[in-house]
């Protein structure tokens, strides 16, 4: 029963009594049913009417498909549950493995409980519940569609914003966190809160902070139970089959764009966005995957794969691990939802250089000279971070693994290399600030050095990285570029929040462009042999080398390929010769957040609802009537994925609307946004020094940072092949490469 409660972070949800039921038989599946229920008597403040609610409590993974999205009655061969519990039965996932089974559908009585255990009945006009009244896809879309008047509208019943103006909104605002004692420190803090010091919005963007999102979930029972079934009340598709039937391995290398790209933007990710896990014990499939593990743990939801699996049936694997993200509710609120948790700070603030947490912060400090602890080769003029001796953190072959602010660093020896890039400028920058200004503490130097480091990311984020994204028009929509001078975005009513569409769906992007091989110092190698495995780094001259390939590889095209890499192996368990789907995990994730199908966000955006497979184009639309049972059953990710890229940009319509939604959160919902001056900004820089820093860019940062800076070669535009008109590679003393001149730093 604690296990069960602990995992919805009990500290945030505030209620929760779990009953323990067994169901003697499912028909059909011949095995013991066990059902948690949570069932919440508590209440409920709706229209002035207080009526008691019953919530499906946590074992939603095992159940969760039984809910009929949209239901209004029980469909044939339903198994009700009485009035008062919003109960579900749950099936054994073998069902779902057989594609060819039918699955047994079951729903939950209508019962007193429609619109609050269902509230995507909410279009029932005479269901008014709080929750309806909320996620009503005609207001979300009234809401969010401010935009389309030029000036993008802030929507604020989904993202925790100030209602208490808006009528549909009758509770008070949840998990609000306290005042801030300190409002205007000049460095932000590490676990970002008090970004926001109004009352109610200062936890915005912290991290363990669950994220926002542009929709309402389409939670099965409306409050956690994952988005597992079709709107024709069958299961949806395994996410492994829609990965191994819709995408392949092909290589189709980008024209413009380089692999530094790609690895950019992963390291971007870590900063603003990580799935809190609910256990790091929980085990859903036995260890050689053959069949799910009798007990899991509530928090699993495994992928089952067909026992015609085109790669995985080989190894007589049915079942891929997946354990669903931790939800934060609503503190000492009526029943909300579920919201998933993000454990770094939302905002980007090189949280993956200085970790989420002053407790983690101090540990990777040198705390002396400002600089951060590092591994240092002084002849070869080859610093590296400090290496993680942590049981389990790098794969049992690399020797050597490095420690950062953020876990997920040795995934990839590319990845560690741009920490090792941005560690090292930290350092560097810290020993001039040292020398400029003999008077400072190692305190003060460190958080001027991190306050300009975070303040170059920023910059190239904006400046360089995702107009290559999203395109010009939407950078213009967005208003993204950044300014000259001091700007003037913040704005705080915008919830800064990363949007569970973004982090489960749309910025997944990425995982097309991985290419298959890396381009390292010693030749071609299989991406996926580099995992956890960064040793090589000490080389000398490594780094510079792997820059110098990364920089000339071209990153691989936004479409329905992906490497094997990472659709096969990735991350095997030692001494198997199969690893993940990276695919299917996404796909898995949407459901978990429970992101409404593709099409509800076509319609969001005003674009034409794909109401036919073939709209989808000639090429895919047998395999999507293949698999789902119809078009609007159709999951974000792949929907996104499947898009053409927009003009300019690398991704699709819908990515880049879901993208720049983000960035421009991210920037407008900052108060220490770097280019923000005096206005709002306590730790503003000066003009002469924001002039400084807007000349920057990431090849002046890789010149700066060379192990031989007399020797490399960097083309300007850094995430644009060298071939391109105008971005020869230039010397690193060329004045096509600029410098940050530290001399307006002297005090
Ligand atoms: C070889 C390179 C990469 C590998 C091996 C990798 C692997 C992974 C893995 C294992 C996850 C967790 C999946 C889950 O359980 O939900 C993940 C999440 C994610 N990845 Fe990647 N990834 C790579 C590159 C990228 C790139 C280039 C981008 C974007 C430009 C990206 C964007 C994301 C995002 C947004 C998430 C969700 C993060 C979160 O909130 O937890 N990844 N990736
Ligand atoms: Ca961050």
């Amino acid at each position: 029963m604690r296990e069960v409660c602990d995992f919805q972070q009990l500290e945030l949800v505030g209620w929760c009594a779990i009953v323990k039921m067994k169901f003697p038989h499912v028909a059909g599946a011949g095995k013991k049913v066990i059902s948690y229920m949570a069932l919440l008597v508590g209440l409920t403040v709706v229209l002035g009417i207080t009526i008691p609610v019953a919530v499906v409590g946590a074992n939603q993974p095992q159940i969760d498909k039984v809910f009929k999205a949209g239901s209004t009655s029980c469909p044939t061969e339903t198994t009700c549950v009485p009035p008062l519990q919003c109960a579900t039965m749950m099936m054994d996932r073998t069902d779902l493995v057989d594609e060819s089974m039918t699955p047994r559908r079951r729903c939950r009585i209508k019962a007193n409980f429609d619109g609050i255990c269902c509230p995507q009945m909410r279009n029932d006009e005479d269901n008014d519940s709080e929750e309806n009244s909320r996620f009503s896809p005609a207001q979300s879309s009234e809401i969010n569609h401010g935009r389309k008047s030029g000036k993008r509208n802030v929507p604020d019943l989904l993202l925790g914003n100030d209602t208490s103006d808006n009528p549909h909104i009758r509770t008070k605002r949840c998990l609000v966190g306290g005042d801030c004692l300190h409002k205007h420190l000049r460095y932000r803090r590490y676990d970002g809160k008090c970004n926001n010091v109004l009352h109610g919005r200062t936890l915005w963007g912290s991290a363990g902070y669950p994220m926002e999102r542009i929709l309402p979930p389409a939670y099965g029972n409306g409050v956690w139970s994952a988005r597992v079934l079709s709107v024709t009340g069958n299961f949806l598709p395994s996410a492994r089959s829609v990965s191994a039937s819709l995408f392949g391995d092909l290589h189709v290398p980008h024209s413009k764009h380089n692999v530094l790209m790609m690895q950019f933007g992963q390291f971007l990710v870590h900063d603003i966005t990580k799935n809190k896990g609910h256990s790091d014990t929980a085990k859903c499939c036995l260890d050689d995957g053959s069949h799910r593990v009798a007990n899991p743990h509530p928090a699993c939801l495994p992928i089952p794969v067909s026992k015609v699996d085109p790669f995985y049936s080989q190894f007589g694997v049915r079942c891929l691990e997946f354990v669903r993200t931790a939800v934060a509710s609503r503190q000492n609120c009526n029943v909300g939802h579920g919201r998933q948790i993000s454990a770094v700070t939302h905002f980007i603030d090189g949280s993956g250089i200085y970790g989420s947490s002053a407790e983690d912060s101090i540990l990777l400090r040198a705390l002396e000279g400002g600089r951060l602890k590092s591994l240092k080769h002084v002849r070869l003029n080859n610093e590296l971070p400090p290496l993680d001796e942590t049981e389990g953190a790098c794969d049992k072959k690399s020797e050597m693994c490095f420690k950062v602010g953020d876990d997920r660093v040795n995934q990839l020896i590319t990845l560690v290399a741009v920490h090792t890039l941005f560690l090292r400028e930290h350092n560097r920058i810290a020993k001039t600030l040292d020398k400029l200004n003999p008077h400072w503490s190692d305190e003060t130097i460190f958080q001027e050095t991190r306050r300009i480091v975070i303040a170059e990311i920023q910059h190239i984020v904006f400046n360089e990285y995702l107009p290559n994204v999203v395109g010009p028009n939407y950078m213009q929509k967005y208003e993204l570029h950044p300014s000259k001078g001091y700007s003037n975005f913040y704005n705080p009513k915008v919830n800064p929040s990363i949007l569970s569409e973004f982090s489960a769906a749309a910025f997944r992007f990425g995982h097309s462009t991985i290419p298959d091989y890396l381009e390292l110092p010693g030749g071609l190698e299989k991406t996926h042999k580099t995992f956890f495995d960064p040793t090589r780094l000490r080389e000398p001259h490594f780094f510079d080398g792997l820059f110098r390939g990364i920089l000339h590889q071209p990153q691989q095209l936004v479409d329905d390929m992906f490497s094997h890499s990472v659709t096969w192996f990735l991350n095997p368990k030692e001494g198997f010769p199969f690893g993940k789907d990276l695919v299917s995990l996404n796909i898995q994730r949407g459901r978990d957040h429970a992101l409404p199908s593709y099409n509800h966000y076509l319609h969001l955006n005003e674009r034409h609802v794909k109401n036919e497979f073939s709209h989808f184009g000639a090429v895919v639309s047998p395999k999507l009537a293949d698999l789902y049972d119809h078009p609007d059953d159709v999951d974000l990710y792949v929907g996104g994925i499947l898009e053409t890229p927009i003009s300019g940009a690398i991704v699709g319509e819908t990515f880049a609307e879901i993208i720049s939604d983000q960035f421009a959160r991210l920037k407008e919902g900052d108060r220490y946004f770097y280019s923000e001056g005096p206005h709002t900004n306590p730790g503003h820089f000066t003009l002469p020094q924001l002039e400084e820093i807007q000349k920057i860019t990431l090849a002046g940062l890789l010149c700066a940072n060379a192990n031989d800076r007399h020797s490399f070669h960097v083309q300007p535009q850094a995430f644009d092949l060298p071939h391109h008109a105008g971005n020869q590679p230039q010397s690193c003393h060329s004045n096509q490469i600029p410098s940050l001149d530290l001399n307006w730093w002297k005090d």
